[in-house]
């Protein structure tokens, strides 16, 4: 089923076209990767499709519905949970920051404890769970910035660069565990990465954005294997540089 889909999408700024989508789907269950080159839009491709941002032209539908970012329902809002880069967490407690979501949501202050409790372990950092968040470390704070949009149990998890700003040795154990938890969960997640490592160990699906076009979509392995011509140069750089 298409949970979200774009019809003739553009975003415009001034003279420039940052997107131009004639069509994408994302279907439920659905773990696609997003990767281009700076500036292709891919952050953008992530705003429209998550209601964010509105484009300036075309049709952004939920479950074949059209629905507009700046009136949609606070109902519908709350089915796609977003984590960034940055992970935004603020001065309290780990315990809180995770549990927040759901306390703006009125949830019963027992279910809150126990979904907390356990997220935190499902992420590892239930050691972590009475320390300020804003003492921890790189690799903690994006665990406890995870486990806060996953306990939201959303419909649709959206990432942006989740792990650019860790080392790698973090990296590659967060993505491992993250792996499991999406594999758990069903959670249908889009994935905005610069990296093909990352893209290579998390998603099903790949899509190649380049100058705002959807160069090439299908399953990651097959785009990874079989860049087409405009892809190539920048997937085929990826390549090199994991087979020093
Ligand atoms: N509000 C805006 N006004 C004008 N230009 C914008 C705006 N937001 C983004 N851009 C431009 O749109 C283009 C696409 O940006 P976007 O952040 O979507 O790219 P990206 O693929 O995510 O890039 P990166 O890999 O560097 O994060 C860039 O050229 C950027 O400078």
């Amino acid at each position: 089923m298409k949970i979200l889909q774009l019809i003739d999408v553009k975003v415009i700024a001034g003279k420039q076209r940052l997107l131009d989508i004639p069509e994408f789907s994302l279907e439920q269950g659905d773990l696609v990767g997003v990767i281009g080159p700076n500036g292709a839009g891919k952050s953008t491709l992530l705003k429209v499709l998550s209601f964010l941002q509105a484009p300036s032209e075309g049709h952004v539908l939920y479950k074949g519905e059209e629905k507009h970012a700046n009136s949609l329902e606070l109902e519908l809002r709350r089915r796609f949970a977003v984590a960034l880069q940055q992970s935004l967490l603020f001065d309290a407690s780990v315990n809180e920051n995770v549990g927040l979501g759901l306390k703006l949501r009125k949830e019963n202050k027992k279910v809150i404890h126990e979904k907390v409790d356990y997220w935190l372990k499902k992420f590892n950092i239930d050691h972590l769970a009475i320390k300020n968040a804003r003492s921890l470390s790189g690799g903690e704070a994006q665990r406890v910035n995870l486990a806060r949009a996953l306990i939201l149990e959303p419909e649709v998890l959206f990432l942006d660069e989740p792990f650019s700003a860790l080392d790698f040795p973090t990296k590659a154990q967060l993505i491992q565990d993250f792996k499991e938890i999406l594999h758990d969960t069903s959670t249908t997640t889009f994935f905005v990465s610069h990296d093909l490592l990352e893209i290579k160990h998390l998603t099903k699906s790949l899509v190649v954005i380049i100058n705002g076009n959807v160069n090439q979509i299908g399953d990651t392995k097959v785009v990874i294997d079989q860049p087409n011509e405009a892809a190539a140069p920048f997937l085929n750089k990826w390549k090199e540089l994991y087979t020093l």
